[in-house]
């Protein structure tokens, strides 16, 4: 991996029910990272402290391979964009305009043609307070107006939620165009899985407040396969068991049809072979089986997280 955008070095939040940590994670540059888990894995929370917004209990952040005692410098601070989960509060009396010559004061990069573009694209309602819009036009209001920073950094805390089909499609494009056409590092935290698959290079999976590890994108698809063999009988359901143990799932669907699942089935497409078994058909799981299978401790082939690689 090349340069990181951000580093977690053994990094705790202890909160009031629950401990998010130890997170240590690598984030490379000029990548997109998707942030997936459950419901209160820790992804807000993580993404928080990239901002400072959440400070960590114990353990180091890097931003570009620098640490900083206390805040942020401003020149970074203003380099990163911040699509929270929920809405800021503070804008909510202003018009789209009247937010962006705000937001534009603060951000030296500020590029007032492109947020135009994107409001005229997401057709943001432009006269409308921020306060009054509904959830997916203020949505589309905030993505333009990260975007508009020209950030180095963009942190998105499910991004799609209250889109519409449409709205969400330009999402993806514009973040694609966008990667395809600055250096940037891009962080989203999603549950959609269409989302993962459009827009991530990498994963980063939490389960539970633990950091279950880094896969590449690209590794993960077609790494599990569900295969159902012809089988005839128990005696033979056991051996084939016994010949493959790192089958999961195995059981008989009907009789004489027995089902698995396997992590890298051509490593063992020879050995089904050589015990006369029948293939009867093959699938590959999906993404979201494949995470399923890893918050089970199914791992896949993980990035190594350790430092001085
Ligand atoms: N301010 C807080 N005080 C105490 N506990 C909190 C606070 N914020 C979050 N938590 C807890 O920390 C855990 C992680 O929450 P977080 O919002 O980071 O999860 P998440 O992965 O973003 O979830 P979701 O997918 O639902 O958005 C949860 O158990 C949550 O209840």
């Amino acid at each position: 991996m090349g340069q990181q955008a951000i580093e977690l070095r053994d990094v705790w939040k202890k909160r009031r029910n629950k401990t998010i940590g130890p997170m240590n994670l690598r984030l490379p540059q000029g990548y997109i990272t998707a942030l997936v888990g459950q419901n209160g894995a820790g992804k807000s929370t993580l993404l928080n402290m990239l901002l400072q917004l959440i400070l960590p209990d114990e353990g180091e952040i890097r931003w570009y391979e620098e640490t900083y005692r206390g805040v942020l410098p401003m020149e970074l601070r203003q380099s990163i964009a911040y699509v929270p989960e929920m809405p800021q509060p503070e804008e909510n009396f202003w018009t789209p305009g009247e937010a962006a010559a705000f937001r534009s004061h603060w951000y030296p990069s500020w590029d007032q043609s492109y947020f135009e573009e994107l409001v005229r694209k997401f057709e943001v309602p432009e006269n409308a307070r921020l306060g009054k819009m509904s959830k997916g036009e203020r949505r589309k209001f905030e993505l333009a107006a990260a975007l508009a920073v020209k950030p180095r950094l963009l942190l998105l805390d499910e991004p799609s939620s209250g889109l519409d089909p449409f709205a969400w499609k330009i999402m993806i494009e514009t973040l694609q165009r966008y990667m395809d056409e600055h250096e940037a590092t891009i962080v989203i935290s999603t549950h959609i899985v269409e989302e993962v698959r459009r827009l991530a290079d990498y994963i980063v999976l939490m389960h539970q407040g633990q950091l279950l590890g880094m896969t590449e994108k690209d590794s993960l698809f077609g790494s599990w396969s569900e295969i159902w063999v012809q089988i005839e009988g128990e005696q033979a359901l056991q051996e084939l068991a016994a010949e493959l143990p790192q089958a999961l799932e195995l059981k008989l669907e009907t009789p004489g049809v027995a089902s698995f699942l396997t992590q890298q089935i051509y490593l063992y497409e020879k050995r089904i072979h050589d015990l006369g078994v029948k293939v009867l058909k093959s699938r590959s799981l999906e993404l979201d089986e494949i995470l399923s299978l890893w918050t089970r401790g199914h791992r896949p082939v993980l990035i190594d997280q350790k430092r001085g690689e």
